[in-house]
């Protein structure tokens, strides 16, 4: 019915169109020509209910030039009145000279004519209706239903009765009060509950009191029964309710396709309440709640190496320093006017603004020179420093001071940082705790060469993001090809790591497991894609707003996201064993993976070109690096020359694109990060790691032959435990016949290669393919 309705509108709206298209001018003139018609219709009928009796009498006035009416528009209003009103539809034909009057106006002044549609359908529909209805008085007085309400009437009773009658008339009041005015029992209920209240002093009548009370009971009992569903039967109820009022209202508004514009907003804003009342029901989705009682390590597990320390200024050490820089830069020529020292934890600036007319650049080749008089490793000359139009020189202290992981944990900047992930990198040359959101990287390359602080660095990384960030919302996939930095976090494994499905170990030392697990991380990159498109958001941080007010019905494969950081730890040896097939993946990571939240942080010991090439690096706009050896290996990981003049033990230059600050890494040892991870790992934690999308590599990986012979002693077993369950996965294979992972996945995997169960998908459990244990030894006794 509905498609037939399309049609006909479809077919009707050129026509309609071509009437309408006017120009200002004729709008204004047919608009008052209508106006004006309406009002005299409206005269003509009142005045009909006071002369209709007279003009009738004499009959022919019509015809009669000389015999004048007595209504205000004389022979013309009699007529009209007499045709509309005693012929026609009796009081309601004022619907009609309102109508009229209406339209004059919308044409008038122009106004949208979709609502004028909408009214002349109602109100021609409620004209009738009304006639019909008055045409039960009709004995009383004619003129209230008019001849064709009588008639109507009349030939409804002849059919149906007077009941009948009323009962089809209460229907189409009722079809009228739901479709038109959007009148449902919970609203009515409403209304009379504010009414009651309002007025519940007067409100003395029994029989009100009593039907009110029925109102309230219903709307108790539905309330009753919504909680005791399972929310996500709720929202699947909230999906499909307004798919099918908007399908009714379609019908009814068929003239045009405009009613969908209107229904559209609608179904929004019922999804909306919908969800608003999931969540005042069962408040906000906290991923967190699974581990609620999970406690962040605290402050103490640091140590703080800088106990009595604090920053020194050596007075004696800055003027010689001073004395040196402004005599070598006299032997050159180059006067200066003015210079400022800036103390930090491991180098201090000294600012010199040289006097007039000095070129820049001639301070910049006097570096080497510099070097030499103030006998030190370690000078950077930044010719000028961005924004303060000085000369800055870095000097190395004499006596270095270390930068305690806990003093950057502790600073209010890192504690009140309102970041996705927040890393505490260390402290900047004047001073001031440096912290930058990994979010934002969105990806960062980490070079030194060897012994220079790249492993302590990445410590304080993940540090950083341990003392900040519940297991819930973030993963760890770590690469170590070294085997030895990042063991310590295998204790955290099934609080913050993400693995394999089919691997023992969280922390990934072979090639082999590298390229499988970068290659997962494609996978589930593109699931949350297709979860983002899905949910409608651009990132993963609106989707998990979007999930945690409960807007994404986890039914459909919707789940809460925690971000993924990828570490490698030397990278140099991984490029070199695999090449392309690791390079791949990492490109296709960096290019995409910002906005689903996984990010990745590559460190290697060897910056040069065959182990950070073009695609990498033009992926990976945040570089850190630590002491090189080389100008050249400088230039490849910053783009500029500067790393190979630090003074190494944690001294760092980053850059998230131009601007280059010298920073002194946080110092956080292996006993400390052995405490941390200890602290975390005493805790309740989750029953697996973070399981990532399994990856079968085109050569060799999981075979599925069903060799009948090789199957495993208690593939029978296996086989009817998933069939009871109707689940197939290997978490309840290894809960239930206390098997090691590894074995219940070989399992699942002969399963599979039987037809038990169903392929691999994702997150979720595979589907169990045989509905019962006939079935199943039905299937197994005809292999
Ligand atoms: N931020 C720092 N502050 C003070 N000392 C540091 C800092 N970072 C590193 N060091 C010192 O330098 C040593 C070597 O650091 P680290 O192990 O991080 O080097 P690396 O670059 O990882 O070396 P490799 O590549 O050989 O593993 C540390 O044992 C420590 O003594």
């Amino acid at each position: 019915m509905a498609k037939k309705k399309k049609t006909t509108s479809k077919k009707k709206t050129p026509r309609t169109k071509r009437l309408f298209v006017l120009s200002k001018q004729q709008k204004v003139l047919l608009g008052s020509l209508f106006m004006l018609l309406g009002v005299m219709l409206l005269f003509s009928f009142i005045s009909y209910f006071f002369t209709w009796q007279a003009d009738q009498s004499e009959l022919g006035i019509l015809n009669n030039r000389d015999a004048p009416a007595e209504n205000w528009l004389n022979k013309f209003g009699s007529h009209v009145g007499n045709f509309f009103i005693y012929e026609g539809f009796g009081v309601s034909a004022f619907i009609l000279a309102v109508l009229i009057t209406l339209t004059g106006a919308y044409l008038f002044f122009d106004y949208a004519k979709k609502q004028l549609k909408r009214f002349w359908f109602w109100g021609i529909l409620v004209m009738i209706w009304l006639s019909v209805f008055f045409g039960f008085f009709s004995e009383t007085s004619s003129l209230l239903s008019g001849v064709i309400g009588y008639e109507t009437n009349d030939y409804l009773q002849d059919y149906l009765g007077l009941i009948g009658t009323i009962c089809v008339m209460v229907f189409l009041a009722i079809v009228y009060l739901v479709l038109r005015l959007n009148v449902t029992p919970d609203k009515v209920s409403a209304y009379f509950k504010s009414v009651k209240k309002d007025v519940a002093s007067d409100f003395s009548s029994e029989e009100d009191t009593v039907s009110q009370t029925d109102y309230e009971k219903d709307v108790v009992a539905t309330l009753v029964s919504e909680e005791n569903t399972p929310s996500e039967l709720t929202i699947e109820k909230t999906v499909e309710e307004p798919v099918l009022k908007s399908d009714v209202q379609e019908v009814i508004a068929s003239e045009d396709a405009v009613a969908m514009e209107v229904e559209q907003i609608k179904e929004e804003d019922e999804v909306d309440t919908m969800s608003k009342k999931l969540v005042e029901d069962f408040g906000q989705f906290d991923p967190t709640l699974e581990l609620s009682n999970f406690k962040f390590p605290s402050i103490e597990l640091l140590k703080d190496y800088t106990a009595g320390q604090g920053i020194t200024i050596n007075q004696e050490e800055l003027e010689e320093n001073k004395n040196r820089i402004v005599d070598t830069l006299s032997n050159y020529k180059i006067g200066i006017s003015n210079i400022k020292a800036t103390v930090g934890p491991t180098v201090t600036l000294y600012e010199i603004v040289p006097e007039a007319g000095i070129r820049i650049s001639k301070i910049k080749n006097l570096e080497d020179d510099i070097a030499l008089s103030l006998s030190a490793l370690g000078i950077r000359i930044i010719a000028p420093i961005p924004g303060r139009g000085t000369i800055g020189i870095e000097v190395p202290n004499k006596n270095p001071k270390i930068v305690s992981m806990r003093s950057v944990i502790a600073s209010p900047k890192f504690q009140n940082a309102e970041m996705e992930l927040p890393i505490a990198f260390g402290k900047t040359i004047s001073n001031e705790t440096f912290v930058a959101d990994l979010a934002k990287m969105p990806h960062l390359l980490m070079a030194g060469a060897t012994g220079q602080g790249k492993s302590v660095g990445l410590n304080a990384i993940l540090t950083s993001l341990l003392y900040k960030k519940h297991p819930a919302e973030v993963k760890f996939v770590l690469v170590d090809p070294k085997k030895v930095e990042l063991t310590l976090f295998n204790k955290i494994e099934r609080h913050y790591l993400a693995k394999l499905p089919d691997t023992e170990e969280a922390i990934i030392t072979d090639t082999n497991k590298v390229i499988n697990t970068l290659n997962s991380l494609c996978i589930e990159m593109d699931a949350r894609y297709d979860l983002l498109k899905d949910a409608m958001v651009r990132n993963i941080k609106e989707y998990n707003v979007k999930f945690k007010n409960r807007k994404l019905n986890p039914n459909d494969g919707h789940r809460f996201l925690p971000y993924i950081v990828l570490v490698i730890d030397e990278f140099a040896d991984l490029i070199m064993t695999a090449g392309k097939e690791v390079e791949t993946p990492i490109a296709r990571l960096a290019q995409l993976a910002r906005a689903i939240g996984i990010h990745l942080i590559v460190a290697t010991q060897r910056p040069s070109v065959n182990v950070i090439t073009g695609i990498i690096k033009a992926n990976f706009p945040a570089r850190i690096a630590f002491r090189v050896t080389s100008k050249i290996d400088s230039r490849t990981i910053l783009d500029n020359s500067g790393a190979d003049q630090l003074i190494g033990r944690g001294d760092m230059l980053y850059t998230q694109g131009n601007d280059l600050t010298r920073l002194q890494c946080a110092f956080v040892d292996t006993p400390e990060v052995a405490d941390i991870t200890d602290y975390i790992g005493s805790q309740k934690a989750y029953p697996d790691a973070h399981l990532l999308p399994e990856y079968v590599s085109e050569e060799g990986g999981t075979t599925l032959d069903n060799n009948v012979d090789e199957r495993d002693a208690l593939f029978r077993d296996a086989a009817e435990v998933l069939v009871i369950a109707q689940q197939g996965s290997a978490s309840l294979l290894q809960r239930k016949l206390k098997l090691g992972y590894n074995r219940a996945g070989r399992i699942i995997d002969q399963l599979e290669a039987a037809g038990v169960v169903g392929p691999f998908e994702g997150s979720k459990a595979r589907q169990v393919l045989v509905p019962t244990i006939e079935a199943l030894n039905q299937l197994l006794n005809n292999e």
